[in-house]
């Protein structure tokens, strides 16, 4: 067995578990990744954030000195972004003196972001550009019921497919909404987006490779910038955007070329988990 420290975090009830691998030395594989996230089995979360310095990382070709954001699902597979990640991982580098305040920098698989601690236990990280397609034919998600939606495409470094309800709670996301590939060939995270008011959303989400999570802040980026197509919001940017999701509310900001995500983050347990070895 090895014996590894960890961190446990959320950000509005997105959770994850947060290793330290400065030199990329701990051999952190899908399974490990499984292992850990597992709820009843292993520590529990929604995925994984591993802490490892940017110059160990062959596809990052900026500042190797910074610490880079590893992002996992918790199926093991590999994501661009995780919004709510992002936050915890900035929360995990400060309260481990990894890193000082309140304004720092992070690399991730979508480039370069920066964190600023709010006075409360929130903060304000970028999220690079949001878009969101209007295709010229309707593309359609299926749900556990078999009720079709049709899906706003949005990128937001990670894909992402938002629909528009009247119901939330009426909803079954048991299961993962059937997709279609050609569309999404690198599968879906898909929000399904109540409009509240003017710029105030309220959404669920069923995240790729995880199942339905409390809350996806890249999914809370997406679906505003949806809800702004959606209900042919002119308001010029920037506008903010209040968004609730079933684990508290966030605010997103959309800028011409730059999204803002701002929220909670909290680190709730350190402590030392045993991890059996590979084979
Ligand atoms: N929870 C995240 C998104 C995590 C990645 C996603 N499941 C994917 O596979 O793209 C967030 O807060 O953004």
């Amino acid at each position: 067995m090895r014996r590894w420290s960890f961190s446990k975090g959320h950000g509005t009830e997105n959770d994850f578990v947060v290793l330290l691998d400065r030199d990329d030395t701990m051999g952190v594989g899908p399974a490990e990744v499984r292992y850990l996230c597992d709820r009843h089995a292993g520590l529990g979360g929604d995925g994984l954030l591993r802490a490892v310095r940017a110059r160990h990382v062959p596809e990052w070709d900026g500042d190797g000195s910074l610490w880079f954001m590893d992002y996992r699902n918790a199926d093991g597979s590999v994501a661009q972004m995780c919004g709510n990640g992002l936050r915890v991982f900035a929360r995990f580098l400060l309260d481990h003196d990894l890193a000082s305040g309140p304004t720092l920098q992070i690399a991730t698989r979508t480039g370069l972001q920066e964190a600023t601690v709010l006075p409360d236990t929130r903060i304000r990280v970028s999220m690079g550009p949001v878009r969101v397609d209007a295709p010229a034919t309707p593309v359609t998600v299926r749900t556990g019921d078999g009720t079709e939606h049709v899906v706003l495409p949005a990128d937001v470094g990670n894909p992402h497919g938002v629909a528009f309800v009247d119901d939330l709670g009426a909803l079954d996301l048991h299961t993962a909404p059937q997709v279609p590939a050609d569309v999404f060939p690198e599968g879906v995270n898909v929000e399904f987006v109540r409009v509240l008011g003017p710029r105030h959303i309220a959404l669920r989400v069923h995240e790729r490779g995880v199942g339905e999570t409390r809350s996806c802040g890249t999914g809370t980026v997406a679906a505003a910038a949806a809800a702004r197509v959606h209900t042919g919001d002119t308001t010029p940017l920037p506008v903010t955007y209040r968004v609730e999701v079933p684990g508290g509310e966030v605010e997103v900001e959309l800028a011409e070329d730059q999204a803002h995500l701002t929220g909670p983050a909290v680190l709730i347990a350190h402590g030392q988990v045993l991890v059996p070895e590979e084979g």
